[in-house]
Formats: structure tokens, C-alpha cells, sequence
């Protein structure tokens, strides 16, 4: 279980959100919206360890995970605007580099963005859609008992709709196996049943 309570967030000095709370369970889904600035993509990066709260808690298991980030950060996956990938290696030994990270199986990985025809190029050839996928064929790579927390910015952002069918098989394959979802987006995302939390 994953728990904000009154949870407020400062960039540079300025107040972005405050009093901000929400429970998600294993197999749960959010949807963070909100206008431009209104504070989706900070709330992530508080999510994922990144950003320390101004004020309230974030607790995983009813513990404060301030109190262990590094043991937060195994658990979770965030996916985030810059794709990361590394431009001069091959789509396979990019995955191949996270899986020796994390374990798992990169080309199955490559698999369920549909990269397996692309995997032997290199990642700097690849269209912006092509990156995306690369950045979220990451979340192929383990189950969802060993990374539970999916951390989504704008996952969907210029894929194609095969592609964002196959996103949404991923969301659905990590939440049956008791895997959590929070994803901030502008565009329809395929998460049957999430929560919204409108910043
Ligand atoms: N590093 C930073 N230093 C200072 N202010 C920042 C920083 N990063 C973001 N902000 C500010 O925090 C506020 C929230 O930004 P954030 O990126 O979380 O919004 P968002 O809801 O994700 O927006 P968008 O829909 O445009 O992606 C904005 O006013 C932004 O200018």
C-alpha cells in the first residue's frame, strides 16, 4: 500500500501543491491531471525519491520511506520525460544493461514494445515514438512483485495507437499481478478503473 498524507511540494521557493493525500493498493492505478505547471510531473519525482517533501509523508507499508530511499527506489520504476537511453548501443544493449541492473530478459522485453525488428540498431536513429517505446520496454523487464511502482510522465506522448495498445496490455499484465500504477497525462491513457487525482 501506498499512502500521501498531507503532502505539500516547494520548487525553488514557490508553493506548487499542499495538503495533498491519496491511498493506492496493489493493483491500483492513478491518474494525475492537471494544467500545465499545476505540479503531475513534481508529484512523480516526490513519488520516486526525488524530490523531498515540504511537508506531510509518503508512506509504503505504512513506513516513512524517507527512512530507506534506497530500498523505495528497488521498488519502484519511473519513466520519465528523458528517455535515457544510451545513443551510440544497440535497442538490445541498452535493455541488456538494464537487465543486468534489474534482471530479466531483454529481448522479451524489446517484445512487448514491438522492438524486437529495431533491436539491433543503434538508439540514435530512432524516431521519437521508437524512444518512448525504448523508455518503456524498461518495465517489461521484471514482475510486478519485484518492482511494484510504476511512476508514468506522460507515458503516451507521441506513440502511435498499436504502440499505446501495447502500453496498455503492459498496465494491465502489472496490475494483475499486484503492481500499482501512477501515471500524469494530458492524453486518454488505458487504465480501466484508476483513480484521478486532479492537481
Ligand atoms: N527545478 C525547478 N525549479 C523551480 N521551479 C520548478 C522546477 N521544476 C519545476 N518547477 C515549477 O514547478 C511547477 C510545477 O511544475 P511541474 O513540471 O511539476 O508541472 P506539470 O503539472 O508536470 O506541468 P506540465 O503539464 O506542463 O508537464 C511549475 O510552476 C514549474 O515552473
Amino acid at each position: 500500500m501506498l499512502e500521501a498524507e498531507d503532502l505539500a511540494c516547494l520548487r525553488g521557493e514557490r508553493a506548487v501543491f499542499a495538503g495533498l493525500g491519496f491511498r493506492l493498493a496493489p493493483g491500483g492505478a492513478l491518474l494525475l491531471t492537471g494544467a500545465n505547471g499545476a505540479g503531475k510531473s513534481s508529484l512523480l519525482r516526490l513519488l520516486a525519491g526525488l524530490l523531498a517533501p515540504a511537508a506531510g509523508r509518503l508512506l509504503w507499508a505504512g513506513e516513512d520511506v524517507q527512512a530507506d530511499r534506497a530500498a523505495h527506489a528497488r521498488r519502484l520504476r519511473y519513466v520519465g520525460h528523458a528517455d535515457a537511453a544510451k545513443p551510440a548501443l544497440t535497442l538490445r544493449e541498452n535493455l541488456a544493461l538494464y537487465a543486468r541492473l534489474w534482471g530479466g530478459d531483454a529481448a522479451a522485453a524489446l517484445a512487448a514494445l514491438d522492438l524486437a525488428p529495431l533491436a539491433e540498431l543503434p538508439a540514435r536513429v530512432l524516431s521519437a515514438g521508437q524512444r518512448r517505446r525504448l523508455a518503456l520496454a524498461r518495465l517489461a523487464l521484471v514482475p510486478a512483485a519485484t518492482a511494484p511502482l510504476w511512476l508514468l510522465d506522460e507515458p503516451t506522448v507521441g506513440l502511435d495507437a498499436a504502440s499505446v495498445g501495447r502500453l496498455g496490455a503492459l498496465l494491465a499484465a502489472h496490475r494483475a499481478g499486484g503492481g500499482m500504477v501512477v501515471a500524469a497525462t494530458h492524453l486518454p491513457l488505458p487504465l480501466p478503473g484508476a483513480g484521478t487525482l486532479a492537481l
